[in-house]
């Protein structure tokens, strides 16, 4: 079985050793503002959802642990969210760009990512790939995203995915399971191949700043309502997209730049009251694997 310190020397292997940094998702860009939570519908009762605004710290990411990976690629953007509630608590959203897994549990992620090692010879193999995903199932939608994506044009233009099931317990009622997603306001844009080639390597950062300083940056946070038979487990299993929507609340950017967020370990399973997460084992691997990358990068390993 595949543990969490693989992952890590894993996105040592792939991206080199770049100490005090996340060992994945180390190109990075910090933002704050506020949640505006939509205080109807069946999450109303959380204490996320029934105290006003509440202040909340972002990193949008580029996936991959190159601290100067190229932002004209195409690939995976990543977001996290960090909302405080009045009490102290925190709720983390932490999502991707794609709306499919690579891989049904920890051990097909290992394997499809190890593809892209190279060999004994040092030579890469995109062929190894294909044929990794050709014997497992379970990582092809998301392969298919990966051949088609285009580059994002900007983080306030992207959608993000949570993938995982997490499940919400009101008061003497029954369960709600459901998967998050964060929906631009400003809309999803991705750019041309040649539009892209005319960015700078490091466009993200200011693009967005700019985005902030001209205007409002927003995104809809939606839940996603399972129904019996949608799995819980399964991250590159997608539910129907007619599955009934909730707004959970707005999130609003005013500040991007910054060291607020460095110093934040965006664990998906950190969730405030009434909240709890599903027994998916890749959400599962994400706590110890996350814990071990901050507590290298803050002790400057
Ligand atoms: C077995 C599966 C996974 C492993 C082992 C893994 C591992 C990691 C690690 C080690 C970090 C750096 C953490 C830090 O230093 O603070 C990270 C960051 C991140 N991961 Fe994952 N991850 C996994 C799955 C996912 C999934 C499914 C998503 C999206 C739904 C995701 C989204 C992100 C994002 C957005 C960040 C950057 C967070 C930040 O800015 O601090 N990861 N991941």
């Amino acid at each position: 079985q595949v543990q969490a310190l693989d992952f890590i020397q894993l996105f040592e292997k792939m991206a080199g050793k770049h100490p005090g940094l996340r060992k994945t998702h180390a190109r990075g860009v910090c933002a704050a503002g506020v949640f505006e939570p939509a205080a109807t519908g069946p999450f109303a009762s959380a204490p996320l959802l029934s105290q006003g605004s509440l202040p909340l710290s972002v990193r949008f990411s580029v996936g991959g642990g190159n601290p100067a990976a190229d932002e004209r690629a195409p690939g995976t953007r990543g977001m996290g969210i960090q909302i405080s509630l009045p009490d102290g608590s925190k709720h983390n959203f932490t999502g991707n760009n794609f709306p499919v897994f690579a891989g049904k549990d920890p051990h097909t992620f290992y394997g499809f990512l190890s593809t892209l090692l190279p060999d004994e010879q040092g030579l890469r193999d995109p062929k190894r790939m294909a044929d990794y995903v050709a014997a497992h199932p379970s990582v092809q939608e998301h392969y298919a995203w990966l051949k088609s994506a285009k580059t994002p044009a900007s983080y306030a233009n992207t959608e993000f995915f949570g993938l995982h099931t997490f499940f919400f317990q009101p008061k003497d009622e029954s369960q709600i399971k459901f998967r998050w997603q964060l929906i631009p306001e400003a809309g999803v844009k991705t750019l041309e191949a040649e539009e892209a080639k005319a960015k700078s390597a490091d466009f993200l950062a200011e693009t967005l700043a700019e985005q902030i300083a001209t205007g409002e940056v927003s995104y809809r946070l939606m839940a996603s309502l399972g129904e019996p038979g949608d799995s819980d487990i399964d991250p590159s299993s997608r539910w129907p997209a007619d599955r009934q929507q909730v707004l959970l609340g707005k999130v609003r950017l005013s500040r991007a730049g910054g060291e607020s967020c460095t110093a934040i370990n965006f664990d998906p399973n950190q969730l405030s009251r009434g909240f709890v997460s599903s027994n998916d084992p890749v959400l599962r691997m994400r706590s110890p694997a996350y814990a071990i990358s901050f507590g290298k990068r803050l002790s400057g390993q």
